[in-house]
This record gives C-alpha cells, sequence and structure tokens, in this order.
C-alpha cells in the first residue's frame, strides 16, 4: 500500500474536481473540500460539479466544506486558482497535525510578493512539505480518463516518487521530479504564452505564425527560468514545453480561448479563468527585475493593461531587429 492513502483536494472547481477523481481512480479515499457548504451539499447529493459538468463523482468520495475532515489526509493537494492559494492553506494550517505534504495544483505567481506556488505553502503552512504537480492536462480529459502526463515536483526525490506512487494510474502518469522551480516556472508562464498565440490565431497570422510565436515563446520561458535556477530537461519536459504546446493549440485552453476572443475583437468568454491575465504583469515584473528579455510576454501585459493595442503588439513584435536565434 502506498504511504499516502487518504488524499484531500481543497478547491471544488474543474480541476479539483478531476484531480479528485484521479486519486480515488488510483484507490486512495478522497476528500473534496469546497468552501461554499451549499456548493459542497449540492455536489455530494448529485454528484455533479457544475464546474466540471456532465462528470460524475463516483459514490466513494466524500465532498464536504469541513476543512478539519480535509486537514487529516494524508496529502492535501490544493487547487484554487493562483492567487487564492495562500488564503486557502492559511485556512488549513490551523488544522493540521504533522507535517503533511501539501502539493500546489494551481499554475501562478502571487502578485505582491512575486512568489511562486510552493514558496506560499512554505510560508503559510511552515509544517507542510511543499509539492508541486503542473503539465498538459485539461480537467475534462483528465477527468474522462483520457491518457494525461505531468510532472509533480518535490525537493525530497523519495516523497516526490511516493507521492506519484499514491497518485498515478494507468490513465494519469505523473512523473516525479526534484526541480521544484523548474516545475512551477512553466506552468506559471505558458498560461500568458497561450494568450499571446490565441491572439494570433484570433487575427488569423496562419499557422507557420502559431508556430513561430508558440517556439518563440518557449525561448523566453526557457531563458527566464534558465536564470532562475530551472532545468533545462525540466523546461523542455511535461510541465514546460508540454503544457506550452497543448494550451498553445487548443480552444479547450481558456487562456488561448481568451487570446483567441481578443484577436477576434471579441468580448473575453465571462465567468472563464485564465491564469495568464493575472500573471502576466507579475511575469514581467520578476522578468524585469532579472534583466530578462520577454518580449512576448510583455506584449501580452500591455494588451490586458490596455497600454497598447493588438495590431501595434504585433507590429512591435514582427519589426524587433534579426539576431541570433537562441
Ligand atoms: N481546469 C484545468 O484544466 C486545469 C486547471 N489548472 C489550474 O488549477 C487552478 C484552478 O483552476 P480551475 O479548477 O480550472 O478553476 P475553476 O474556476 O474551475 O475553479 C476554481 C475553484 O477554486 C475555488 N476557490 C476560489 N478561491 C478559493 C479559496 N480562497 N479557497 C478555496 N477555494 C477557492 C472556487 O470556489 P467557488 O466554486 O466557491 O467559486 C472554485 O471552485 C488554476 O490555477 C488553473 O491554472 C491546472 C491544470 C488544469
Ligand atoms: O493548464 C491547463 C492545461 O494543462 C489548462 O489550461 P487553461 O487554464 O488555459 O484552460
Amino acid at each position: 500500500m502506498p504511504a499516502f492513502q487518504s488524499v484531500a483536494v481543497i478547491g471544488a472547481g474543474a480541476w479539483g474536481t478531476a484531480l479528485a477523481t484521479v486519486a480515488a481512480r488510483a484507490g486512495r479515499s478522497v476528500t473534496l473540500w469546497a468552501r461554499n457548504a451549499e456548493h459542497a451539499a449540492r455536489i455530494a447529493s448529485t454528484r455533479d460539479n457544475p464546474r466540471l459538468p456532465g462528470v460524475m463523482l463516483t459514490p466513494d468520495i466524500v465532498v464536504t466544506s469541513e476543512l478539519a475532515l480535509a486537514a487529516r489526509a494524508d496529502m492535501i493537494l490544493i487547487a484554487t486558482p493562483a492567487q487564492h492559494l495562500r488564503g486557502a492553506v492559511n485556512a488549513l494550517a490551523s488544522h493540521l497535525t504533522g507535517p503533511v505534504p501539501i502539493i500546489a495544483c494551481a499554475k501562478g505567481i502571487e502578485h505582491g510578493t512575486h512568489k511562486f506556488m510552493t514558496d506560499v505553502i512554505a510560508e503559510a503552512a511552515p509544517a507542510a512539505q511543499p509539492a508541486i504537480l503542473s503539465g498538459p492536462s485539461f480537467a475534462d480529459d483528465v477527468a474522462r480518463g483520457l491518457p494525461t502526463a505531468v510532472t509533480l515536483a518535490a525537493k525530497d526525490e523519495q516523497l516526490a516518487s511516493a507521492l506519484v506512487q499514491a497518485l498515478g494510474s494507468p490513465t494519469f502518469r505523473p512523473y516525479h521530479s526534484t526541480d521544484v522551480r523548474g516545475v512551477e516556472i512553466g506552468g506559471a508562464a505558458k498560461n500568458v504564452l497561450a494568450i499571446a498565440v490565441g491572439i494570433a490565431v484570433g487575427r488569423k497570422l496562419g499557422a507557420s505564425a502559431q508556430a513561430a510565436l508558440t517556439t518563440r515563446g518557449f525561448a523566453e520561458l526557457a531563458r527566464f527560468g534558465r536564470t532562475l535556477g530551472a532545468r533545462g530537461e525540466t523546461l523542455g519536459g511535461l510541465s514546460g514545453l508540454g503544457d506550452l504546446i497543448l494550451t498553445c493549440s487548443s480552444p479547450q485552453s481558456r487562456n488561448f480561448a481568451l487570446g483567441l476572443a481578443l484577436g477576434r475583437g471579441e468580448k473575453a468568454p465571462a465567468g472563464k479563468l485564465a491564469e495568464g491575465e493575472s500573471t502576466a504583469p507579475v511575469l514581467i515584473e520578476l522578468a524585469a527585475s532579472q534583466n530578462i528579455e520577454m518580449p512576448v510576454s510583455q506584449a501580452v501585459a500591455a494588451i490586458l493593461d490596455g497600454k497598447t493595442t493588438i495590431d501595434a503588439a504585433i507590429s512591435g513584435l514582427l519589426t524587433r531587429p534579426f539576431k541570433a536565434e537562441e
């Protein structure tokens, strides 16, 4: 039996719900925590979450709004939006009784502090063992049992490997890693780049432009990652290049869909979380503080902030001086 028999998932959105199904499929006893008691009760009775419609939760998954119940699990996944991760872990911390692994499943960087997800966990719950799970995985695909592979990183390799054993199944294949920073950088940056590629597709710039922008996006993601200490194999792996490819190529991605709407001159899809919107300003602030050139991300941040038009941003990128490829 794996070291971690019980799993709690904090945040009953699309991703939290999909991860609850993953853990149940792997044979764990699962608690899914929703912050809203009515929401929890409705999911518990209907077994269907409107945030991930059409996916029936198996009867063994406990759905609750009682945090103390969730805090008893052997391992805890946090699947709130990135900007709410600190609040969720703060609330959880007082209920924790030991050095439980807390796995960040959000993709982003905290506003104001410029902290990555595992750093936020380490601050909010100092006794916990922070880890990160990220990679190319749409909640809907994962919940339906379509094959998916992700990266799960913790500083301690044995811990990362044990967490993989607890969550993995033939259709959800986590690869373990100790490159925590590399994994969290890929997940945060790819959302911003997906908005850029969505814009280009929405503007009908063509498949060649889509490939070029995705590749130059990867160049700046990798430049950023290398400067912050990420490993090359992580940046080129599932949580970096893998997730970038997925998110920059499918309208199923909310970040890509946001870009698509902007590029077409339409309104942003209502009520859909696109983490790249929150990440863009923080990413470019961090990049600027380290003198890292990130022209595509900068263009996205400027468009979202209303500082430039889409046409001016595209023209700005296309007229940059020619240079060596790196
Ligand atoms: N959807 C996907 O395919 C994937 C998403 N992710 C990442 O997972 C994270 C969450 O995304 P996703 O689930 O899709 O988003 P959703 O918008 O579907 O759900 C977000 C959920 O978080 C809950 N929430 C918000 N604030 C808090 C809080 N302070 N405490 C507890 N719960 C809170 C919301 O609760 P309420 O319902 O009450 O509003 C909601 O249920 C993002 O960072 C995203 O990038 C990663 C991989 C795949
Ligand atoms: O992170 C994801 C897939 O790996 C989900 O992408 P979106 O948040 O853009 O929908």
